[in-house]
């Protein structure tokens, strides 16, 4: 009877702790909700200071935002025009070297270098260092996305995940995807949202805007929360620009210091290192 009482308690204590536990995670998420807001980012050029960015926070964590009003429409009509007839379908990446058209993917898409306009490419690049801080010299090129009617990309994630596979940095010198800019370059009829099932997070393709979002945990691994999808067209057409933002562009770090950084905080958050 004693050794139940005693039984009794613990697991009262238990309850009670687990219930501590819970009322804080509510707070904090409650707070998490309460810090959601929108407002104007003036960090960076002189451009930023004198025309701020409007920034809308969907998610702390993983952080999802979108800059609203961020291109202007010649911008975005100069990337249409110089892309329209180069169009070729979007492919999927399922495996290192092994590239496909997938069903899943069902966009057209073209490359927007410096080779087609560099004064354009840089006022854009500009505007992306303004959002980000991030400089593109080390970034994939920009991509500019068709979607017509019955156009989409069923649920995926954007990066790598370097993190668990380090031996493929030979294939991604400049390291994973660390953040995904989407810019919507017209407003679609009907359909074409950009959803994150996970975080119950539905955005509505809007002429101007950038939706961006950081695909990677603080150490460098995937986060699966970033799974997205885009709906498919149900009227008219979806254009958008995709910018992804790799590990090397923030701090200019060389590949190989970014897999002995990736690896060291592997050892310190894991306690144990990587198969290879
Ligand atoms: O078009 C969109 O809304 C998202 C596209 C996308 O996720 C991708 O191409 O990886
Ligand atoms: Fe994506």
């Amino acid at each position: 009877l004693v050794w139940n009482q005693l039984e009794l308690e613990h697991t009262e204590q238990l309850l009670v702790e687990n219930l501590k536990q819970y009322l804080l995670e509510l707070r904090q998420r409650h707070q998490m909700i309460k810090n959601l807001h929108c407002r104007y980012h003036k960090k960076g050029s002189a451009f930023s200071r004198l025309a701020p960015l409007k920034l809308e926070i969907f998610s702390h964590d993983p952080y999802v935002v979108i800059y609203h009003d961020v291109l202007y429409d010649a911008e975005m009509q100069g990337l249409i025009d110089s892309t329209r007839r180069r169009m070729s379908r979007s492919m999927v990446q399922y495996e290192i070297r092994q590239i496909e058209i997938s069903e899943q993917r069902t966009s057209k898409e073209a490359p927007f270098t410096e080779k087609n306009d560099p004064q354009l490419l840089k006022r854009i690049y500009d505007r992306l260092k303004d959002m980000t801080g991030c400089d593109m010299l080390r970034s994939e090129h920009l991509s500019i996305l068709l979607y017509d009617q019955g156009g989409h990309h069923d649920p995926h994630v954007d990066y790598h995940d370097l993190y668990w596979h380090p031996q493929e940095y030979e294939y991604h010198p400049f390291g994973d995807r660390q953040a995904s800019v989407v810019f919507y370059l017209n407003d679609v009829e009907d359909g074409g949202e950009t959803v994150f099932p996970k975080l119950q997070l539905v955005i509505p393709p809007t002429k101007g805007s950038a939706l961006m979002w950081h695909n990677l945990r603080p150490w460098g691994e995937g986060d699966p929360r970033t799974q997205h999808a885009s709906c498919p067209v149900l009227s008219g057409y979806k254009q958008v620009a995709i910018q992804w933002i790799l590990q090397g562009t923030r701090d200019l770090v060389t590949p190989k210091d970014a897999l002995s950084k990736r690896l060291r905080s592997l050892h310190s958050h894991m306690g144990h290192a990587p198969q290879q």
